[in-house]
């Protein structure tokens, strides 16, 4: 850890008899590990040797590392030994842990040239960390990383995936799940995980300095230049983690708005996206700033790096103020389409839904078109409207909307409510709920929430269980007996769309439901 975190090339211990005189020496440095998944597997046979280690050096947990018990078998679980502790001396070609510790050497046979043996180590670490964390921002730089911690990061970088919760650690576990697809859909590999279930969340330190040290060591042996935490940071505790690693640091709001502004095909989307990041990032420049003016302090200047933040700050104000501006002429775009639309007198229909739930190919079944539809969270985020015609000369309007998440950060809630606007116009909530997803009733809430958040409760609803192809037939039953208001339906193949349709045909045709007051 000390290694780690204190940057030492090596550290090295002098034993010394009873009138000081050096006896034995042995010395450990850190290794650019190259770590297998298979690598993980564990051997009952080595982490004793590790432990008589600690146990020769006596109080080296207490002086030189700070190491707790907990630590220690966290270490020995993830399997941070080594072959050469066995042969010591020797280093084999493809170390499966990322430090490696010579062998006792009596003093006087010493060999003390550790420079040259460090220069060829850090040669090999910058060989090696290419393509992680140190190159990522002279490749690409980010568009408001005004302190090497917010802002983007290059696709297919590694990332850790972090949970600090007072949830238990099933919810953590599912909750990382999530985490996993939204990183995915991000564009970053997952190379491990941390799960810490705390009794209350420190406002200032999101980790201990235990936990802190266990994150970098899988980022260490995963690779990964990416940290993403679930749930979100406050600026103090983005500040903190910063100050103490090197790697990118994400929350899982971040990691939505990246995704967001991935997706966003429309100028107005762009611009709502652009609006939430600025406004989410605004707030945490401010935090970055006092960590640098106590920075500066010592040599008693303002450094380049705040004036750079203070000009960041403004222009992210200037900009804010200019799409504000943008997104208000576009709304009133949207009224006027709108109106446009009510003079057709066409009632309209809007599906909506948890992300993924598979509204778009519901969209797509329903009218025969071909908007984008796939495997990915947050496939849709600009409002789409199709016509949708029934038999006997009924039509309607049927809109797409961008798909819920549990937890919607409120700055994106903020930047959507516009685009959600339109469904308060909407005759009719076609509620699409993935019944083969093994969240689906947390979806299902979630979605139930924020439909009575955006004050649309009341408006009359159908609830589809879609997917129901993958429902094996014997949980089939239970569904319908559990939701007996709600009709199972495939937007893939088809199955239950003609009953689904009567029904919404029904609710907006029939002449006891007005309208358009
Ligand atoms: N097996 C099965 N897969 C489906 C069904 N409906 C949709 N899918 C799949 O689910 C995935 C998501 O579908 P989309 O239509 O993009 O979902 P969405 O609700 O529009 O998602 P976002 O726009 O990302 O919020 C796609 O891979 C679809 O092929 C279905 O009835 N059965
Ligand atoms: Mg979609």
């Amino acid at each position: 850890m000390d290694l780690l975190f204190l940057r030492l090339d090596s550290i090295g211990v002098l034993t010394v008899n009873e009138f000081g005189s050096p006896l034995h020496f042995q010395s450990a440095h850190l290794l650019p590990a190259l770590i297998s998944d298979e690598s993980y597997i564990h051997d009952a046979g080595k982490p004793d040797k590790i432990r008589k280690q600690l146990e020769f050096f006596g109080n080296t947990q207490e002086t030189n590392t700070n190491l707790q018990a907990e630590d220690i078998d966290f270490i020995l679980t993830q399997n941070l030994y080594n072959a050469p502790l066995e042969k010591p001396g020797t280093q084999t070609g493809s170390p499966s842990v990322p430090y490696h510790v010579t062998e006792f050497f009596a003093w006087d046979k010493t060999p003390l040239d550790l420079s040259a043996e460090i220069e060829a180590v850090e040669e090999e670490f910058a060989r090696l960390m290419r393509g992680s964390h140190s190159t990522e921002n002279a490749k690409n730089p980010p568009k408001y990383d005004a302190n090497g911690s917010l802002g983007t990061f290059q696709a297919g970088s590694r990332s850790v995936l972090v949970s600090v919760s007072k949830a238990p650690k099933t919810i953590q576990e599912r909750n990382l799940a999530e985490l996993a697809e939204l990183a995915g859909t991000a564009g970053l590999n997952v190379a491990g995980s941390l799960i810490q279930r705390v009794t209350s969340i420190n406002p200032r330190q999101i980790l201990s300095q235990n936990k802190l040290a266990e994150l970098e060591v899988i980022a260490l042996q995963g690779h990964a230049g990416v940290i993403v935490f679930d749930g979100e940071l406050s600026p103090a505790q983005l500040q903190n983690l910063a100050e103490l690693t090197e790697r990118k640091v994400l929350d899982r709001t971040q990691l939505i708005l990246d995704i967001f502004a991935q997706h966003a095909k429309t100028g107005a989307g762009k611009l709502q996206v652009e609006m939430a990041q600025l406004k989410y990032t605004q707030p945490r420049l401010v935090g970055k700033n006092r960590a640098m003016d106590r920075l500066m302090g010592g040599i008693g200047g303002r450094g380049p790096g705040e004036t750079k933040l203070e000009t960041d700050r403004r222009r992210i104000k200037d900009r804010i103020a200019k799409i504000k501006i943008e997104l208000e002429k576009l709304k009133k775009q949207r009224q006027a389409n709108r109106a446009k639309r009510r003079r057709y007198d066409l009632p309209a229909a809007a599906l909506v839904g948890y992300t993924n739930a598979g509204k778009s190919t519901l969209l797509n079944k329903l009218t025969k078109s071909e908007v984008l539809a796939e495997n990915k969270l947050f496939a849709t985020l600009d409002p789409t409207t199709r016509r949708l015609r029934f038999p006997e000369e009924h039509e309607i309007v049927l809109a797409d909307t961008v798909g819920f998440i549990r937890d919607l950060p409120k700055e994106l809630m903020e930047a959507f409510r516009a685009t959600l606007e339109e469904l308060n116009e909407a005759d009719m909530l076609i509620h699409v709920l993935d019944a083969s997803h093994p969240e689906m009733e947390q979806q299902l809430e979630s979605v139930e929430k924020i439909l009575e958040e955006l004050g649309l409760s009341d408006i009359p609803r159908i609830l589809l269980l879609n997917k129901w192809d993958n429902i094996p037939k014997n949980a089939q039953d239970p569904l319908l007996e559990r939701f007996s208001n709600a009709f199972p339906v495939s937007a893939l193949s088809g199955f239950g769309l003609a009953e689904a349709s009567a029904f919404i045909e029904k609710t907006l045709f029939s002449k006891n439901t007005p309208l358009h007051e």
